[in-house]
């Protein structure tokens, strides 16, 4: 079964209505997410990540307009997601097919219920065979840590309750976003050994984090984003080993145990993206063909990139 499973995003695109401007947050992403994988995607604060996420679960507020398609492939007919109605998500997708681990576990959390209670919720609405304490004990809770509020459980916990939320409908696909943002680095590398977990036992994962170091660790993918597009793609030992995108060279350079020498300049806002590259301004090697659109060819999005490959 797993072999037929996987997750295929064409053109994806998503834009926010707000007074007087549209906010493109996420153009025209592509890319792929298999059983036994961890696709990470990185890049800055605002880029899309989230909602890019967020989109694939019909997650996104009434001012959001969707284009492109998401076919989720698990064996039976394919299930497209971005036409997909809210029924269909709510009892075939979300926690069963797809898992999200979200952002900031402990605020996602209901504050007035104890972490049981919302693990029982998520068991008895997805049916799952495991019980809560099952589910806790695998993500390494212990019971009585189950019956404290959200604002009684450290970070820590609150990312093993999610974990465990996340995860009782048994989903192939797992998207984590910024699993470990607010942890400190013993509670991070658990939490990335977690999901690399996941993927040894044959479930797909989508990382999304700011910490290179990290997605270099667990993730077999690499997908940079940058000003809501994906920018370079590939085998995340081969993009941060040589990076072809300036993007990705200057993302590497900017790590603390590298050149730690950030990249100039901010990136454009979401409401005014130019027309062509939207990081020629802060590249450096800026020439009149950066004016147009530069295509994704072989995993990367750079007119000079690929003048390099086609010389
Ligand atoms: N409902 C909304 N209406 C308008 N704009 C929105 C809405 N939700 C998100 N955005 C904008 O979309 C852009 C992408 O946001 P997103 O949360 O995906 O960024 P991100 O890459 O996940 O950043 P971070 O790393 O900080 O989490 C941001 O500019 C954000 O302000
Ligand atoms: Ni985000």
């Amino acid at each position: 079964m797993t072999d037929r499973k996987r997750l295929r995003v064409q053109e994806l695109s998503v834009g926010f209505r707000i007074p007087g401007a549209l906010v493109q947050a996420v153009s025209e992403a592509t890319f792929e997410v298999r059983p036994g994988r961890c696709l990470a995607l990185v890049g800055e604060s605002g880029c899309g990540k989230s909602v890019l996420a967020h989109a694939l679960l019909g997650l996104l507020p009434d001012n959001a307009t969707v284009s492109g398609q998401a076919w989720l492939e698990h064996g039976g007919e394919p299930v497209e997601l971005v036409g997909a109605s809210q029924a269909v998500l709510a009892e075939r997708v979300r926690g069963r097919a797809i898992g999200l681990i979200p952002q900031s576990p402990a605020t996602h959390l209901t504050p007035v219920r104890t972490a049981r209670a919302q693990l029982q919720e998520a068991v008895r609405e997805l049916g799952s065979r495991a019980t809560a304490d099952d589910l806790a004990a695998r993500y390494g809770l212990r019971p009585h840590e189950l019956d404290r509020y959200p604002h009684e459980l450290s970070g820590g916990m609150a990312q093993r309750v999610a974990n465990a939320i996340a995860l009782a409908g048994d989903p192939w696909l797992v998207l984590a976003d910024e699993p470990t943002s607010g942890l400190d680095r013993p509670l991070v590398d658990r939490a990335m050994a977690t999901l690399r977990e996941l993927c040894d036992e044959g479930r797909a994962v989508l990382l999304i984090t700011h910490d290179l170091r990290a997605a270099e660790r667990v993730a077999d993918d690499l997908a940079v984003m940058y000003a809501s597009r994906l920018v370079e793609v590939g085998p995340v030992a081969e993009v941060l080993g040589r990076p072809r995108h300036p993007y990705t060279s200057g993302l590497v350079a900017a790590q603390p145990d590298r050149a730690f020498v950030p990249i100039p300049g901010l990136p454009p806002e979401l409401t005014r993206l130019p027309e062509g590259c939207a990081f020629r301004s802060r590249c450096g090697h800026e020439t009149e063909r950066c004016a147009a659109p530069p295509p994704m060819d072989g995993g990367v999005a750079c007119h000079h990139a690929l003048e390099d490959r086609h010389a």
